[in-house]
């Protein structure tokens, strides 16, 4: 087995209120991630703005006319790497409405895809936390795969991770890598952040990223933090505490290739008794 090796890294980065200072503390850290060897850089959920259904109007922006995405774009030119650009509220010229979109870049700086977080984060735990993005954003209708030579990348945003049957999807597109941009809270994130991402390593013999802002004090939705990548194996390969840093780990494609080939449950599916079926355009090419 002779399957390649390329370096990613995750920037668990502090975000204000100040979004022309979260878009410059973004690019510094993904220049620094790329002068440490990383070809592909993952930023968090909501990069540049507070995560609050509240702001997410005022912050938004519309690709053509977005000071984020040109500035995400220029770094991955210079920097020469494929940028998954965390999320940032996205305002559609054309219908008005709000998404929570992560944009995604190749070395030349292209936009080379889009993906609108499908699965709006709902939740309702009693004296815990309420949250309802659906009372200010819209959900996202299709899966994102983005090839980027080594394999194929699969993309979902945070509550993404918690619905099996996308990142089931995005293996059976013969993704070997998937990335969420997220943002657990104090609650859910202790309990459930690491187990869903090797839930869905093991379950789909991927690597998995899941890629969060880092605490910050001051702001009214405390962030787990604790960016981690998963191995098919179900190791957490890299991860790190709450504050500001950057995580990087070598995804070595042989061992999704060892995995699949040593426990061959893509052979042993019993499709004569279930199947899954994706019922989206897999991936919309046309932006506006
Ligand atoms: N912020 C999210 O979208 C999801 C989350 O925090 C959770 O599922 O828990």
């Amino acid at each position: 087995m002779n399957e390649p090796t390329f370096k990613f890294a995750g920037i668990q980065m502090l975000i204000g209120e100040n979004k022309q200072e979260n878009i410059k503390n973004a690019v510094k850290l993904i220049d620094e991630a790329s002068a440490n060897g990383a070809v592909i850089v993952s930023l968090p959920e909501c990069f540049n703005c507070p995560y609050s259904t509240g702001v997410f109007k005022q912050y938004s922006e519309s690709l053509g006319s977005s000071e984020t995405i040109d500035a995400l774009s220029e770094c991955a030119k210079k920097n020469k790497i494929w940028l998954i650009g965390g999320s940032i509220p996205e305002v559609d010229k054309v219908d008005g409405k709000i998404y929570n979109t992560c944009f995604i870049f190749n070395p030349q700086g292209a936009v080379v895809g889009r993906h609108r977080k499908i699965h709006l984060f709902d939740i309702d735990i009693p004296n815990k936390i309420r949250f309802k993005e659906s009372e200010t954003l819209s959900p996202g209708n299709s899966l994102t795969v983005i090839d980027i030579g080594y394999c194929k990348v699969g993309v979902g945003i945070c509550y993404d991770i918690r619905f099996p049957e996308l990142a089931m999807l995005y293996a059976k597109e013969n993704c070997k890598f998937l990335i969420y941009p997220g943002a657990f809270n104090m609650t859910t994130g202790p309990a459930h952040w690491e187990l869903l991402q090797r839930g869905r390593a093991v379950d789909n013999q991927v690597y998995v990223a899941a890629i969060s802002p880092a605490r910050n004090p001051d702001s009214t939705y405390q962030a787990w933090g604790h960016s981690s990548v998963v191995s098919p194996w179900g190791e957490v390969v890299a991860t790190t505490q709450h504050s500001q840093d950057i995580i990087y780990t070598d995804i070595d494609l042989n061992k999704v290739t060892e995995m699949r080939s040593s426990i061959p449950v893509y052979q042993q599916k019993r499709n004569d008794i279930y199947q899954i079926i994706n019922q989206s355009s897999t991936t919309n090419n046309t932006y506006h």
